[in-house]
């Protein structure tokens, strides 16, 4: 199985988007179809996602929506400032506004106490904070976030990457959501087997999300 860096990651998805032409946000679309396949919705009912402003987020938003279009109870919140949000986090935000989907700010401390209202209600907990754009250390809100949500036993379902991974090393920067299962998109990230990745990330399961071969080779080749 290829195993990639974020950065050969990043070069399919410019390839991808810029040469063929194929819109990131059908990329997003077909990403959250797939993670909601791997959900047992005989099972589970109640959710609550966490998302954070880049593409990862946008990714967690679309499960969302087609969630709540099955009639399951989602909770959604959003962690970070949505001004700096992505192009296409920004086309699923604003879908749900429309559609009258409420979603939560974790704004300060004060608002975890509302996450952790909604995880002690739900189910299943979908991890889209980060994925491959990790950048930096996992400090202050987003850490407690992350604490929060491993503390509780709730079945943790992972988007792309554990947030806190890096998804190039497998090294935890501070914090990481531990996992039960991650869904990785399209390619196997080198990080989720790599030093903690395992131990982070659960079960892995690979999905395509409509990445043509031509793409994924031309971006192998450029790193
Ligand atoms: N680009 C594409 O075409 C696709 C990307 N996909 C998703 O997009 C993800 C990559 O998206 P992005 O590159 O937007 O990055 P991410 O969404 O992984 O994270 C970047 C966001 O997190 C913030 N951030 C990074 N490190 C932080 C830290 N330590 N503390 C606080 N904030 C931090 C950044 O400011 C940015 O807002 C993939 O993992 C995958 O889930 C999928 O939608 C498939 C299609
Ligand atoms: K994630």
């Amino acid at each position: 199985m290829e195993k990639v860096s974020s950065k050969q990651m990043n070069s399919i998805d410019n390839f991808c988007i810029k040469a063929i032409g194929i819109p990131g946000i059908v990329l997003m679309e077909n990403a959250a179809l797939k993670i909601v396949k791997n959900i047992d919705l005989d099972k589970y009912d109640k959710f609550t996602i966490i998302s954070g402003v880049g593409n990862n987020g946008g990714d967690g938003l679309a499960v969302g929506r087609h969630l709540s279009i099955l009639d399951k109870n989602v909770d959604i919140f959003v962690i970070g400032d949505v001004r700096k949000g992505s192009k296409d986090f920004g086309t699923n935000y604003s879908i749900l506004r429309n559609m009258n989907i409420p979603i939560h700010h974790i704004l300060g401390i004060e608002d975890l106490k509302y996450l952790q209202k909604s995880i002690d209600s739900s189910q299943m907990i979908i991890d889209s904070i980060f994925g491959t754009g990790l950048s930096r250390k996992v400090e202050g809100l987003f850490e407690r976030t992350i604490s929060t949500m491993n503390k509780s036993n709730n079945y943790i379902l992972s988007v792309d990457i554990p947030s806190g991974l890096n998804s190039d090393t497998g090294e935890v920067l501070n914090t990481c959501v531990k996992a039960d299962k991650t869904i990785t998109l399209q390619l196997l990230k080198k990080g989720l087997v790599l030093n903690e990745g395992k131990k982070y990330s659960g079960e892995i399961i690979v999905e395509t999300i409509g990445m043509p071969k031509i793409a994924i080779e031309k971006g192998l080749r450029t790193f």
